[in-house]
């Protein structure tokens, strides 16, 4: 409770007054709920695949506590020279099967979601690890958000490293705050380009990181497919929620397989065509400035119709939170592909579950991010560049192999892909622990 609680941001300055009339207090207080129900909701999912497990209960309890929670104050002065003061954390999980890993989220609802699991469950040698400042991006300024992040990395800079822990973009994270990070490690600590993944591909970055959490979801919708007998990517049409990193690449690889994503939507509206939208042309449109909505070749739609637009394949793709109950009760499709981390909750899941809808889950979906971060981690370790085909073909192979593994294990025990997926890691985790022994 107490290392929740400093998540909250204070801030002084021109948002003093609005914290003393208790609209900051507020703020928290969602924040607060928000990471308390985030953290719950996956270890409820967490402890119904360790049901499944004989393990002895320090052992679970063991796998369920992170290692280590850091939660530090920046002070920034802003462009209009007040102080204002951000609440950062980075969480750290385990660290049986190798260095932490994990993204970093600038978010004004941040929560301790976990990779932990993803590790493991794509076989990558890493343990899992999460952190974030709680802001709002959009009102910073580029000069502003620069200052942060540096004040971030020095307040940090103790817990991460090469060998200890490596954060990568999450939500309004890209590839210039991480090379902002790794500059600033640098500086400390000598030239280490395998700090942070995500990096720029001209500052040590791996060509196919941009894209890789969006392809290994389109692989990851091949596979379920292929087991299902739903046919081929081409044969389906996807609604996507979220068009940032995540859910523009996943939209582009499954429209140039041929599929028809007949709905997309962002943080401000939405975009339909039952026919198909076409992706190039909508991304050309956004990145010229435009709304999702102005989009002449789809008719507006309203974000909240998102999850329940007809189709075959949704795919939320932006917060967590998204499915609950009444939610799930309403979506209309065959499967849902968890690209973002946490999008259904327990509740939802139970609902989905009782309607027939298949859940591929987050842990896995949107562990092709992860993966080209660990590629691009060995490229840094190697001082050398892999060509994009060879970053894609090995990706196509992680995603394969892990959809095998928890395909058996769902058949094999008759549990939910969900509850699979978490049999897996936590299967490679203990062993990992076991074998290392705990002296
Ligand atoms: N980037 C990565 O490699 C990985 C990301 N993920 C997960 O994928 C998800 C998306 O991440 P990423 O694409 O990187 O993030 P981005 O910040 O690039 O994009 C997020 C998208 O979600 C939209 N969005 C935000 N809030 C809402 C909302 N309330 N309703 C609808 N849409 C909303 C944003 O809209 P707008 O642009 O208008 O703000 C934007 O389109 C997150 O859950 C993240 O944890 C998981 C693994 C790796
Ligand atoms: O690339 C990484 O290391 C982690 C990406 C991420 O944020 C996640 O998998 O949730």
């Amino acid at each position: 409770m107490a290392s929740a609680l400093l998540l909250c941001g204070k801030q002084i300055g021109g948002a003093v007054g609005r914290l003393l009339a208790g609209e900051g207090l507020a703020a928290c207080a969602t924040q607060l709920r928000h990471a308390s129900s985030h953290a719950e909701n996956t270890n409820t999912f967490l402890r119904e695949a360790l049901n499944r497990l004989d393990y002895p209960e320090k052992l679970q309890n063991l796998l369920l506590t992170p290692r280590r929670e850091m939660s530090v104050e920046l002070v920034v002065q802003m462009d209009d020279g007040q102080i204002e003061v951000f609440n950062a954390y980075r969480v750290q999980h385990n660290n049986a099967r190798g260095p932490y890993k994990g993204g970093l989220r600038y978010h004004p609802q941040v929560d301790l979601d976990d990779v932990r699991r993803k590790t493991a469950v794509m076989d990558i040698p890493y343990g899992g690890a999460k952190g974030g400042v709680t802001v709002d991006p959009r009102k910073l300024s580029e000069r502003e958000l620069e200052k942060m992040t540096r004040k971030l990395v020095v307040a940090i800079k103790e817990i991460i490293g090469t060998y200890e822990d490596i954060p990568a973009p999450d939500m309004n994270t890209d590839a210039k705050v991480m090379a902002w990070f790794f500059d600033e490690y640098s500086k400390y600590k000598g030239f280490s380009p395998g700090v942070v993944t995500g990096k720029p591909v001209y500052l040590h970055g791996s060509l196919g990181r941009e894209a890789a959490t969006g392809r290994g979801t389109t692989f990851a919708i091949r596979e379920l497919l292929k087991a299902l007998h739903m046919g081929k990517l081409a044969d389906q049409k996807y609604a996507i929620q979220g068009f940032g990193n995540v859910g523009a690449w996943a939209a582009q690889l499954l429209w140039e397989a041929g599929g028809k994503v007949v709905a997309v939507s962002d943080v401000a509206g939405a975009v339909a065509n039952e026919h198909g939208l076409d992706i190039g042309e909508l991304r050309r449109h956004v990145a010229a400035g435009q709304t999702l909505s102005s989009f002449p070749g789809g008719g507006s739609l309203a974000k909240e119709d998102i999850l329940t637009f007809p189709c075959d394949v949704l795919i939320p793709a932006a917060i967590g939170g998204v499915i609950g109950p009444d939610m799930a009760a309403k979506i209309n499709c065959k499967v849902v592909v968890e690209a973002a981390n946490g999008p259904t909750t327990p509740e939802g899941d139970v609902v989905l579950r009782d309607r027939g809808i298949t859940v591929l889950p987050d842990i896995y979906t949107n562990g092709g991010g992860v993966t080209v971060s660990f590629f691009e981690w060995v490229q840094n370790l190697q001082n050398f560049k892999w060509e994009e085909e060879d970053v894609n073909r090995k990706l196509d192979r992680k995603m394969s192999d892990a959809f095998a593994a928890l395909w058996s294990v769902h058949r094999e025990m008759g549990v939910p892909l969900r509850t699979a997926a978490f049999v897996v890691a936590l299967q490679r985790v203990t062993r990992a622990e076991v074998h290392r022994g705990f002296d």
